[in-house]
């Protein structure tokens, strides 16, 4: 039985303050975390804030990226040993944005996943299509070949534990969402490509999460998908009535 999980990436929007008036505005109101993890992703700047007011509550708390390395010289990096060491939950890679802005590749999301995990935190994967690419159909060899790549050398175990966000980049803060169905087709070949590259059971323990413009007023439908086991949300989570909207989607 997958727990669901509504995660908010704030991506660059918050700072210390603004940060701690949020968290102090979830206490008392998070989910059971039996039927619904709560998970924050914020920058690095704001992580040591977040983890403080969080303290004693049910809310998990994720990086936004980190570096492949524990330690050394690679100025301006965020290291993963560090996060692990702070309290961090959860580290976002490979999102679109970072992808597209930062020029990262299959490849440093790969090692980024593996870092992660060798510090025991645990990778939410981002993937998805442009546009282009779904307009020409090659979505679905586009995202499990993204897939593919970031799980590269992978145990079953690791992955079994692991999240993976399907973003559709033309569904990213335009308002636009992908349909409970093209978000549920796309889930679901992800789930595939993972039990072609392990096993059912792997398969069916990934958590596999969408993300693109959600919401509040489409969470429920996208939730009701049978692939779909959470939110990645970047705009309806900056407000926290709406990320407590979204939080409690099941009423
Ligand atoms: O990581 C979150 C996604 O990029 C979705 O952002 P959005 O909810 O603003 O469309």
């Amino acid at each position: 039985m997958r727990t669901p999980i509504i995660a908010g990436n704030w991506k660059m929007n918050k700072n210390p303050k603004e940060t701690a008036e949020f968290v102090a505005g979830l206490k008392g109101k998070l989910p059971d975390p039996s039927k619904v993890e709560a998970v924050i992703g914020a920058p690095a700047v704001d992580l040591q804030t977040l983890l403080d007011g969080a303290a004693g509550t049910d809310l998990h708390i994720a990086s936004e990226n980190n570096y492949f390395e524990d330690a050394g010289a690679f100025t301006g990096e965020t290291s993963p040993k560090v996060l692990a060491e702070m309290g961090v939950n959860y580290g976002i890679i490979g999102h679109s944005e970072r992808r597209g802005y930062f020029h990262e590749t299959d490849e440093d999301i790969n090692k980024k996943a593996k870092a992660l995990i060798a510090n025991g935190l645990t990778p939410i994967i981002c993937c998805g299509e442009t546009l282009e690419t779904r307009k020409a159909n090659k979505f679905g060899e586009w995202v499990s070949g993204q897939i593919k790549a970031a799980l590269k050398d992978l145990t079953a175990d690791q992955v079994a534990s692991l999240v993976i966000a399907y973003e559709p980049i033309w569904a990213i803060g335009t308002g636009e969402t992908a349909t409970p169905e093209q978000a549920q087709e796309v889930c679901h070949l992800i789930r595939e490509t993972v039990a072609d590259l392990y096993d059912q059971t792997t398969a069916e323990n990934v958590r596999i999460q969408y993300g693109g413009s959600m919401k509040p007023a489409n969470v429920k439908e996208l939730m009701a998908q049978p692939d779909i086991d959470g939110g990645l949300i970047g705009g309806a989570s900056l407000q926290p009535d709406s990320f407590i909207e979204l939080l409690h989607y099941q009423g």
